[in-house]
């Protein structure tokens, strides 16, 4: 999204629990444990190098990075976290459970996993009615989607400038009749309205899709002119300058929370077996009746993808482009060192076979 977005100030408007994003899935956890007693929730609607911000009904405050003692690979406090905190200073104690989670390998460092956002409501997917459609980058991203447990809405922007835009809603439904496709023209109050059904108070969405399919025009219209309006936070960089710095959980208009972080750019296919699985539930329970557990659906005997390809059962070049995800997905999984080996060990084996051929 452009940099230019319109930002309200969630310190303008008061402050509740509910509107914040609080459910009962994490009252229950304060009713189940009796050490959280006493202890007041606040969400994380920034994350730094330098620490955290987190906002709450009577708290506006930075903290230090936290890290849940409880441990694990997602033990750091993200953005859409939600903190308990000591009522005195205020330090965090304890982070409550999420219901959903973006995460990323970080490049080139092994197994390193990076949090995106936490306990986010909604992604909206979008790609508008034109050359950007592409049904693989739909999969891909609904398998992130899945992975995150996060429930997708595909928006279809630019029907203004198609011939026929309902081909491509009907495309984009195929890919799973569950799923709810809208088809707005970003620009219009009205388009972005259609929306609104998943942007109620206290709801947290995020906008994904390629450059120039319309986030930033979408986001603006449900920015809302009349809100209070600025580009963010004010904080004091280390050399005590001021330096103004965008939120990445800011308000829409009508109340719900807007995930806005680079991060959901960087979002690569690692740890998505179970994304992969939901997307693709019919071809993974198909292979399961492959003779051999690693079929790799080529040319391998007994193959029961492949034969229901020919009894033209499924769509062969469905079948081509979940094969390519799980390919990518096994390959960003791995780590840094898996993978040198295993090019050295290709490296060695190339070497042997020239060296038997010219034998
Ligand atoms: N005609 C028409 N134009 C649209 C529509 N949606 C977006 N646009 C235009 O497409 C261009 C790109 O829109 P943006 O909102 O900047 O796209 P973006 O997805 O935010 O792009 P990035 O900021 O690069 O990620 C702008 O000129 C919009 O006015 C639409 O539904 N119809
Ligand atoms: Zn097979």
């Amino acid at each position: 999204m452009s940099a230019d977005t319109k930002r309200s100030d969630p310190q303008a408007a008061a402050v509740t629990l509910r509107g914040l994003g609080w459910k009962s899935h994490f009252q229950q956890q304060l009713n189940e444990d009796e050490a959280l007693t006493g202890l007041r929730p606040a969400r994380v609607t920034s994350v730094r190098r330098s620490g955290l911000h987190v906002l709450g009904p009577d708290v506006d405050t930075a903290l230090p990075p936290f890290v849940d003692p409880e441990g694990g690979d997602g033990a750091n406090a993200t953005i859409g976290d939600w903190l308990l905190l000591d009522s005195e200073l205020p330090t965090a104690r304890h982070m409550l459970e999420r219901f959903s989670l973006f995460k990323r390998r970080s490049p080139g460092t092994g197994r390193a996993v990076q949090l995106i956002a936490a306990n986010v409501d909604t992604v909206f997917i979008v790609t508008s009615c034109n050359q950007d459609f592409n049904v693989a980058r739909l999969e891909r991203y609904l398998t992130l989607a899945r992975q995150a447990e996060v429930t997708p809405v595909f928006v279809l922007t630019k029907p203004d400038l198609a011939d026929d835009p309902e081909a491509y809603v009907e495309q984009a439904q195929a890919l799973d009749r569950s799923i709810v496709v809208e088809c707005v023209n970003a620009k219009t109050e009205a388009g972005a309205n259609r929306l609104l059904p998943w942007c109620g108070a206290g709801q947290t969405v995020v906008f994904v899709g390629s450059s120039g399919v319309g986030k930033s025009t979408l986001v603006k219209t449900l920015t809302g002119e009349e809100s209070i309006v600025t580009q963010g936070i004010r904080e004091d960089d280390a050399k005590g300058r001021h330096t103004t710095s965008a939120r990445e959980l800011y308000q829409l208009a009508s109340g719900a929370w807007l995930v806005d972080t680079p991060g959901m750019r960087e979002l690569s296919l690692a740890d998505v077996k179970d994304g992969l699985e939901i997307v693709f539930a019919d071809l993974s329970d198909l292979s399961e009746h492959c003779r051999f557990n690693d079929c790799a659906h080529e040319a391998e005997p007994g193959c029961a993808v492949k034969a229901a390809i020919a009894r033209g059962e499924i769509d062969a070049q469905r079948v081509e482009r979940w094969k390519k995800l799980v390919q990518e997905e096994a390959h960003n999984a791995m780590s840094l060192v898996e993978k040198r080996a295993k090019d050295k060990a290709l490296g060695k084996m190339i070497k042997t076979t020239l060296k038997g051929k010219r034998r």
